[in-house]
C-alpha cells in the first residue's frame, strides 16, 4: 500500500502486543493501536488478516463499533463462504466487506514472516457479492495494486471447492505423511533421518500454523469431507493396482500424473517461493555486515536477500538474511556460529 500511497498512513491491531510492535519496528504499520476500537475507527480501509475463526469474531465486534460510513473491509483468510456471510452483516451500518484470499505465503507465521513482494504475480481472490457496489470493488483493487497481484472475482463457494483441492487437501496429505512417517520412527528412529529430499519438498507445508489449518478446516469442511471421499477411493484404486501387480496400470498411474503436472503454469517470481531466514545480532560497528556475507560467501552459500532490522544507532541491530533452502540457512548458521555470531531461526 504504501508503495502506491506514500502519503496513507497503517494502523495495526493485533491482540499479541509483540507483534504489533515488531510490526512498528519494522515499518510494516505507521502505528500502533491499543484496541479494536481505536484501530478501525475513522478508516477508510479495514483489512482483517487473522486465522479464520478470529476473522469471523473480528467481523461480530465490528457490527458494535463505530466504523467510518462507506468504509470498506476486507480480510485475506484461505476460505471465504461463512467470512462472506458473515460480512455482508456489515452493510446495514453503510459498510462494504469484499471477501480476499491472496493465494500466496509459505509455511510460516508472523509479521517475520511477511514480504513486501509476497503477492507479486500471485492471483489474489476477491468474492464481491451481488450487492457489491463496482465502486467499492474498483477502490479495493486500487488500494491492493502494490501487491502486484493477478486479480481474480470468484463466487465464495467456487472460491472454497477450489481452494479445497488445490491447497486444503494437499496439506491435510502432507501432514498425514508426516505422522506416518513420525510414527514408523518411534520403532526405528533411523527412519526420520532418512526421511529427505522428496519427503521434505512435500510435507514442508506441515509445519505451517495449526491454528490457521484448524480453522480452515472447520470453515471448509463439507468441501473437504467430499474430496477426502475421492481421495480414499484414489488409494484405494493405487492399493488394487499393487494387489493386482498391474505394472501397466502403475506406469499409467505415474505417466498420466507427469504429463498433467508438466502442463501445469510454471512458477512465476515472487509467488509461492518458500524461504528460509536466518536471522544475525549484529553490532553497530561499521565492517560488520560485510563481514558476515564475506563467511558465506566463501563458502559458496547464496543469499537470497538481505534486511538489516532495527538499526538504531549505538544499539544491536538484527540481521535477516533468507536463503533458497533449508541446507544453505543450516550450513550458513553452522558458520556464524563458529565466528562467535549469535544467530536464531525464525518460528
Ligand atoms: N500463511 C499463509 O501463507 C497464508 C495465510 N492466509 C490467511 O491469512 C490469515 C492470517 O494468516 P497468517 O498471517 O499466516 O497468520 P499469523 O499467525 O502469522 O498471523 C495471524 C495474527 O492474527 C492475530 N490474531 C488472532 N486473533 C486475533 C484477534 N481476534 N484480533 C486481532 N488479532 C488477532 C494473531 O495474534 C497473529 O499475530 C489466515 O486467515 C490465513 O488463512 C492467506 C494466504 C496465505
Ligand atoms: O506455503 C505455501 O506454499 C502455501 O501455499 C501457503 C499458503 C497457505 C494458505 C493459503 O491460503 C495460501 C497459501
Amino acid at each position: 500500500v504504501k508503495s502506491t500511497f506514500p502519503q496513507a498512513s497503517i494502523r495495526g491491531y493485533d491482540v499479541d502486543d509483540k507483534a504489533v510492535k515488531l510490526a512498528n519496528s519494522l515499518q510494516i504499520i505507521d502505528e500502533a493501536a491499543v484496541s479494536l476500537e481505536e484501530g478501525v475507527k475513522d478508516a477508510d480501509f479495514i483489512i482483517l488478516s487473522a486465522p479464520v475463526e478470529s476473522s469471523l469474531s473480528i467481523l461480530d465486534q465490528l457490527q458494535s463499533l463505530d466504523l467510518k460510513e462507506g468504509a470498506i473491509v476486507t480480510d485475506v483468510g484461505s476460505t471465504k463462504v461463512s467470512i462472506v456471510e458473515k460480512g455482508s452483516e456489515l452493510e446495514s451500518k453503510n459498510v462494504t466487506f469484499i471477501g480476499g484470499h491472496p493465494m500466496a505465503g509459505s509455511h510460516k507465521t508472523g509479521v517475520e514472516a511477511s514480504r513486501e513482494r509476497l503477492f507479486e504475480n500471485a492471483f489474489y481472490i476477491l468474492t464481491p457479492s451481488n450487492g457489491t457496489p463496482d465502486a467499492k470493488l474498483i477502490q479495493l483493487q486500487n488500494l491492493l495494486k502494490g501487491t502486484k497481484a493477478k486479480f481474480m472475482q470468484l463466487e465464495a463457494e467456487e472460491h472454497d471447492k477450489f481452494a479445497g483441492l488445490i491447497s486444503h487437501l494437499p496439506h491435510i496429505i502432507a501432514s498425514s505423511l508426516v505422522h506416518q512417517v513420525e510414527k514408523a520412527g518411534e520403532k526405528d528412529p533411523l527412519i526420520q533421518q532418512l526421511a529427505a529430499g522428496g519427503f521434505r519438498d512435500i510435507t514442508r507445508i506441515a509445519s505451517a500454523s495449526p491454528t490457521m489449518w484448524r480453522d480452515i478446516l472447520m470453515h471448509n469442511r463439507s468441501v473437504l469431507i467430499d474430496m477426502l471421499k475421492e481421495w480414499k477411493n484414489r488409494m484405494e484404486h493405487v492399493e488394487s493396482l499393487l494387489e493386482n501387480r498391474d505394472s501397466e496400470g502403475i506406469y499409467a498411474f505415474f505417466s498420466d500424473a507427469k504429463d498433467a503436472r508438466d502442463r501445469l503454469p510454471s512458477k512465476k517470481k515472487g509467488a509461492m517461493l518458500p524461504f528460509y531466514d536466518l536471522f544475525v545480532d549484529i553490532p553497530d560497528h561499521p565492517g560488520v555486515i560485510s563481514d558476515v556475507t564475506a563467511l558465506l560467501a566463501k563458502q559458496n552459500i547464496s543469499i537470497t536477500n538481505i534486511r538489516i532490522i532495527e538499526a538504531r544507532e549505538g544499539i544491536m541491530g538484527v540481521l535477516r538474511l533468507s536463503f533458497r533452502s533449508e541446507s544453505d540457512l543450516v550450513h550458513a548458521k553452522g558458520l556464524l556460529e563458529e565466528h562467535m555470531y549469535e544467530t536464531y531461526e525464525a518460528p
